[in-house]
């Protein structure tokens, strides 16, 4: 795997047969790597979030489904491809709103299917094409993060941009999606600081965010969620850039809880709101926002921090880990192909042909 010009933070390595994952729910404490080698490690792996965000549990599914196939023994194609479709409806069943999961796991299924070698030579083609996903999406956000400098506010020439959860390498196959712009923008002198929403109930934006931009010094400032709004009311935040789970065909967008609600505090204060995605990220065969799937979490995410329980018991709980953010407060999507208006997503279907 090619490393990247800019920082060289890898969620998911393939190395020696198998895949390592930095273990994202021990950090920014503990850099600590999990060895996976079976398919069903892999899926856990995605259940608790050792690996999280959209195109990074897309690239830790493609080798997921490489992981299963190796474990079947057989040399029959029709067995073989059913007992694939098994490990497919496996890694399915992880996670339901990053649609890049989905993705990820259609285009090794079509791979096999239309392999026309023996099962060994099937299974080889699978790994070639679980580290082509990779390596695609690593460039990918390396072109989504240029193509956002020509969308920034072109004023002030410093820019103090808001960002909500993890959208960085650890998202990603590396250099990320919204956090892939704020580093170009930093590459080029345009940025002035980050602010880091925490990203309540999994703290993704403290402990994982402000460790990336620590890690390359780039200056952050971590704020709870419920002070965005006063921090845009207050002039500090010259744009709130977001990443992305899954995007309608008309431009509705599912990230991670809060991202809503920065949505329409942005509109208020008239900041332009942008959110950062690869095309995987496109689900065209929704019409709108409401037809994604929103995944609930276990309540414990929302009443425990750390071994501190912070609510009463007999309290019942609601733990939404996304919420949609209607195309109509997204002034661009910025994409691997350019920014592009939510309403324009519909012309770029080709795009996504796997
Ligand atoms: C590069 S977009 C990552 C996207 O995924 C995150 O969700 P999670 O941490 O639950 O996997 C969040 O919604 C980010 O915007």
């Amino acid at each position: 795997m090619t490393s990247s010009s800019v920082n060289h933070i890898y969620p998911v390595i393939w190395q020696n047969d198998k895949v390592f994952l930095i273990d994202q729910t021990r950090l920014p404490g503990e850099y600590s790597v999990v060895e996976i080698s079976l398919c069903e490690d892999m899926a856990q792996a995605i259940r608790t979030m050792i690996v999280r965000g959209a195109p990074a549990i897309g690239v830790a599914a493609a080798y997921g489904m490489y992981l299963g196939a190796k474990e079947i023994q057989t040399t029959n194609r029709e067995v073989f491809l059913k007992k694939l479709e098994k490990i497919a409806q496996l890694l399915r069943e992880t996670r339901p709103t990053a649609v890049n999961l989905f993705w990820a796991i259609s285009r090794m299924l079509k791979i096999a299917y239309e392999s026309v070698g023996n099962v060994e030579q099937i299974k080889a083609i699978l790994l070639e094409t679980a580290q082509a996903i990779q390596l695609e999406d690593l460039k990918t956000c390396q072109a989504i993060g240029d193509n956002g400098l020509i969308v920034l506010p072109s004023e002030p020439t410093k820019l103090t941009i808001l960002t909500h959860c993890n959208t960085g390498s650890l998202a990603t196959a590396g250099y990320g999606t919204a956090l892939g712009v704020i580093r170009s923008a930093w590459r080029e002198n345009r940025l002035a600081r980050v602010y880091a929403d925490e990203t309540r109930p999994r703290l993704q934006g403290a402990k994982l965010t402000a460790w990336e931009c620590v890690q390359e010094g780039i200056p952050v400032t971590v704020i709870t969620d419920s002070m965005a709004a006063h921090c845009m009311q207050q002039g500090m935040i010259d744009a709130v850039i977001v990443g992305a789970d899954r995007i309608a065909a008309n431009g509705d967008t599912a990230n991670k809880i809060g991202t809503y609600s920065l949505a329409i505090v942005a509109q208020a204060h008239n900041i332009p709101f942008f959110v950062a995605a690869p095309f995987s990220t496109v689900d065209f065969s929704i019409s709108d926002g409401s037809q994604i799937p929103i995944e609930e979490r276990h309540p414990s995410e929302i009443y425990q921090i750390g071994n501190t329980e912070i609510c009463a018991s007999g309290v019942e709980f609601y733990n939404p880990a996304f919420d949609v953010t209607p195309a109509s407060l997204i002034k661009a999507i910025i994409t691997e192909k350019g920014a592009i208006s939510p309403q324009e997503i519909i012309n770029y279907r080709r795009e996504l042909a796997i």
